[in-house]
């Protein structure tokens, strides 16, 4: 316990002596800015706002929950990036997508943006909870029970079609992005957060091959993305769900982006061949979202599909959740 308030305290001290040279303009005085990624630590200050603990790092920085230190109340996200080119694109148009959204428990806003040093720079947004992968490796059998599964599904549909109509395409929609959080009612909803791939909806044809294993045939052959791509990384999300990775039988180069978009192929054309007799709805999901590719999703169409899957079951209805050992679990 000692250990760590000095390990704090140091830490603290070196942030804000950070800052307090930040404001001094001289030359000599912006040489002795030398910060670190190792300073950020749980209850260390970054230009007011107090760190809680680190929630996820991806392709571009790390990211925080953190409290304003003033206005203590909400938890917030502090995305910490490093400050170069290669990710200068993906940083400003998260920036105007948070920017863009309204203030929902569906999406992360914009809250503020600041410089650390001249390496690396922050965006606060809003908390959107825990996201689903991290919630799937809780269970011991890496899966969700097929209710909430389709539940998820349901849900999804609608939140990605509200996305869409704030202007804009996600393009990067995985478990890792996708979030259980609370409404107004305190009732477990979803949110969609990491804008940093996104294109605008009515914007020049984006044909960047996106050669992952979540991404529809299309985008795995770079072919203009549109909405129905993003509606097919639901369907294999929700085979994420229920721990199956139908396409990757680990015999064959699956990380080869050639081989990958061969099997895309495959399964696009056949998906039954690739699924087991229980899971057989997934496929017919998948066709029925690429059968709707030129004429528009029709979303309630999708819905009433979900439904089907099990009559005696109304997938609107709550995704269920407890507490196991102080964390939140998904059965
Ligand atoms: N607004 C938010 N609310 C809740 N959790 C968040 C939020 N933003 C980020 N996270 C957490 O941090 C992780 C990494 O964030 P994010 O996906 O934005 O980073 P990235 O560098 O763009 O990662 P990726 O590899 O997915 O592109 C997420 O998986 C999630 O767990």
């Amino acid at each position: 316990m000692i250990r760590n308030l000095r390990l704090t305290s140091y830490g603290n001290c070196r942030v804000q002596h950070l800052f307090a040279h930040r404001r001094v303009t001289t030359p000599s005085a912006t040489k002795i800015i030398c910060f670190r990624m190792a300073d950020l630590q749980p209850n260390n200050v970054i230009n007011g706002y107090r760190i809680l603990s680190v929630i996820g790092s991806g392709k571009f920085g790390k990211c925080y929950t953190v409290q304003n230190e003033r206005r203590a109340g909400a938890t917030m996200v502090m995305k910490v990036l490093r400050n170069i080119p290669a990710e200068e694109q993906a940083y400003q148009r998260e920036l105007e997508v948070l920017r863009s959204l309204p203030q929902t428990y569906k999406f992360a806003t914009f809250i503020a943006e600041f410089p650390i040093d001249a390496n690396y720079k922050c965006i606060v947004m809003t908390y959107c909870g825990i996201s689903l992968h991290k919630l799937r490796l809780r269970n011991d059998n890496g899966r969700f029970s097929l209710e909430n599964t389709l539940r998820i599904g349901y849900q999804l549909f609608d939140l990605v079609h509200s996305f869409h109509s704030f202007g804009w395409l996600h393009r990067d929609i995985h478990s890792g992005n996708v979030t259980l959080t609370t409404d107004q009612f305190h009732r477990p909803k979803l949110g969609i957060i990491d804008y940093g791939l996104c294109v605008p909806r009515n914007g020049p044809p984006s044909t960047d091959v996106l050669s992952m294993w979540n991404k529809s045939l299309y985008a795995n052959l770079g072919l203009p993305f549109s909405e129905t791509d993003d509606y097919v990384t639901i369907v294999f999300l929700l085979m994420r769900c229920l721990n199956l990775q139908p396409l990757d039988r680990g015999d064959k180069p699956f990380d080869r982006p050639l081989f990958r978009a061969a099997q895309k192929a495959q399964f696009h054309h056949s998906p039954k061949t690739f699924l087991s007799r229980e899971y057989q709805w997934i496929g017919k999901l998948y066709t029925l979202v690429e059968s709707q590719r030129y004429t528009g999703i029709d979303i309630n169409a999708v819905k009433t599909y979900i439904r089907s899957v099990n009559r005696n079951f109304d997938p609107s209805s709550d995704i269920t959740h407890a507490v196991r050992n102080g964390l939140v679990i998904i059965d």
